[in-house]
């Protein structure tokens, strides 16, 4: 008999989600599944610790029969045959409804990067998903305002779990913490996959953060559990998992290969990509020191050699390949920020589209219209691009790894920017809001990483900015210091303080602390 111990405090409607079915469901999933979790999370330290000690990094003889045989991947529903725009966002019932009615394909409902795991959100993200899945979800604003869903076209959800590494502390299951995943996968499915499929639709998941195709195999145990135990079709469950750890774009053929029967696609998350690079060669030297966080663009030789051999790659087994997120977001008070972002975002979704992607991301509903006209000036009236193989492209591993190659500086305003972004984005984090306007770009938590982890790696590396200083850690406490003064009357004084020390911790504790998430939950 499982054990199961609800220890989070009351959320509104939480019996409709915490239901004694649904909780036991969540309990067949944690002995079935979670040690195996267990396992592959202790699999990725030794994994790391080898590429951190030589810098290097190859695709897998193992599994050169995958990557050479003949085989292809589900084709796709219906309703995912079509993907060129995709709005994302986190799962709070204003900007539910606001992404359902935005003129995206689809909606990213994401319980991850975009979201804080404060227990309201995730039972609460849970209640807004079944009242969206069902079209009844409402909302009236503080100030009276009222929303609603509109017309009879809303995009397709597609959630987005918590990845591997992070835990539910407010519900207990056999004595020890419940796997965020299988808490956000679980009630997901077990609330609305019967009703999707009624609704025809499906369930539908971006699975994040994956570092192997081992994990993307338990991803694929999970599934097909999942429907034999509720009884769903085979194959109905569907994945599109994110290609944003460095050691995953080495198995990418692996992952299709491993979740076939329930695939969708791929996508570039180019933010926790660039973050797992910094991660996985901390201490592999000044070859894989990134410049400033605006100076690295999808242009650079590295992430070129990412995305060509994602489209590829995808193309090859019939999978879709879905770009990633510009994050300059446009500002409705301010014309002039607007218009940059469009022309950024113009480009971006342009780039991608020239390359063969299938679609891509807004953070935004007003950058929906951007993104579809970039889409559909190649698409036309194709849904997709699948027939464009992409032949011509061949990727090596040096191309994968050459972070070298990056033009861009190491600057005194860089390293400020990176201490600043981190320190708000924490205190917003903390506060409960998991993606944030900062200097009228997206922060959310894969953003955040990557400022905390570049000012590790720049300390570590004894990095020279462009005013001639070193970067230490004493220089960076100054720079923090000077930050946490500048935020008094802009940052509420409950969230500042946490944040500082929290950004401290992450950015310079002498071990790299995997994710900057596990010691910040623990203060929510
Ligand atoms: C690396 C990655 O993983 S990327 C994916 C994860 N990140 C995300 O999903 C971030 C998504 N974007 C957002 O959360 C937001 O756009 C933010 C926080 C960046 C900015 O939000 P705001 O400051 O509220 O923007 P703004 O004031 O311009 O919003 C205008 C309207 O658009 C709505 N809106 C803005 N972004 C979104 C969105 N992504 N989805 C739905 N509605 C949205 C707002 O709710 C607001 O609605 P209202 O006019 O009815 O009040
Ligand atoms: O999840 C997306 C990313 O860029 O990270
Ligand atoms: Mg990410």
């Amino acid at each position: 008999m499982v054990d199961i111990q609800v220890l989070g405090g009351p959320v509104e409607r939480s019996e409709e989600i915490l239901t004694p079915d649904a909780l036991a469901f969540l309990g067949e999933l944690h002995e079935r599944f979670a040690s195996r979790r267990d396992e592959l999370l202790a699999a990725r330290g030794a994994r790391r610790d080898e590429a951190s000690r030589t810098g290097r990094l190859d695709f897998l003889e193992s599994t050169r029969e995958v990557r050479e045989s003949d085989w292809q991947v589900a084709g796709a529903p219906a309703d995912l045959r079509d993907r060129r725009v995709e709005i994302t966002g986190p799962t709070e019932r204003k900007m539910a409804i606001n992404a359902l009615n935005s003129g995206a394909k689809v909606w990213l409902a994401d319980l991850e990067d975009a979201n804080t795991p404060h227990w309201e959100n995730v039972v609460g993200g849970q209640v807004n998903l079944a009242d969206a899945v069902r079209k009844t979800i409402a909302f009236t604003s503080p100030e009276g305002k009222s929303y609603a869903l509109k017309g009879d076209k809303h995009a397709v959800i597609v959630m987005r779990p918590r990845g591997w590494h992070l835990d539910e502390r407010h519900l207990e299951i056999n004595g020890k913490r419940a796997v965020g995943a299988l808490v956000d996968f679980g009630l997901y499915f077990f609330h609305n996959a019967r009703e999707l499929l009624n609704r025809g639709s499906g369930p539908y998941f971006y699975l994040p953060k994956m570092e192997s195709h081992l994990e993307a195999r338990l991803w694929n145990d999970v599934f097909t559990y999942a429907q034999e135990a509720r009884d769903i079709p085979h194959g109905t469950t569907r994945a599109t998992v994110l290609i944003e750890t460095i050691p995953a774009a080495f198995e990418m053929e692996e992952i299709l290969y491993e979740l076939r029967d329930h695939m969708s696609g791929l996508n570039a998350g180019r933010w926790d990509y660039l973050f797992s690079i910094i991660k996985y060669f901390r201490d592999a030297g000044t070859d894989f020191v990134l410049p400033d966080r605006n100076d690295v663009t999808m242009t650079a030789p590295f992430m070129r050699a990412y995305t060509e051999l994602l489209v590829r790659t995808c193309h090859k087994r019939g999978a879709f390949a879905m770009g990633g997120m510009a994050a300059f977001i446009p500002n409705r008070r301010d014309p002039e920020v607007t218009e940059k972002a469009l022309a950024k975002v113009h480009d971006d979704k342009s780039r991608e589209a020239g390359d063969g992607f299938d679609g891509s991301w807004v953070a935004h509903p007003d950058l929906v219209p951007i993104c579809d006209e970039e889409f559909t000036n190649v698409l036309g009236d194709n849904p997709n691009q699948l027939g464009k193989l992409r032949e011509d492209v061949s990727v090596t591993a040096e191309q994968l790894l050459d972070v070298r190659s990056t033009p861009g500086n190491t600057t005194a305003a860089g390293l400020r920017a990176a201490v600043d972004v981190g320190v708000r984005y924490l205190a917003s984090w903390l506060g409960g809001n998991g993606a944030a306007a900062i200097h009228n770009l997206m922060e959310d938590a894969a953003t955040a990483e990557i400022s905390r982890s570049q000012v590790w790696q720049w300390v570590r590396n004894e990095v020279t900015l462009d005013t001639g200083a070193t970067v230490t850690a004493d220089l960076v406490r100054e720079l923090l210091a000077d930050v946490r003064q500048s935020l008094t009357d802009v940052v509420p004084a409950e969230h500042l303080a946490p944040a500082v020390e929290l950004f401290e911790q992450v950015a310079l504790a002498d071990d790299f602390p995997d994710f900057l998430t596990l010691p910040a939950y623990e203060r929510i």
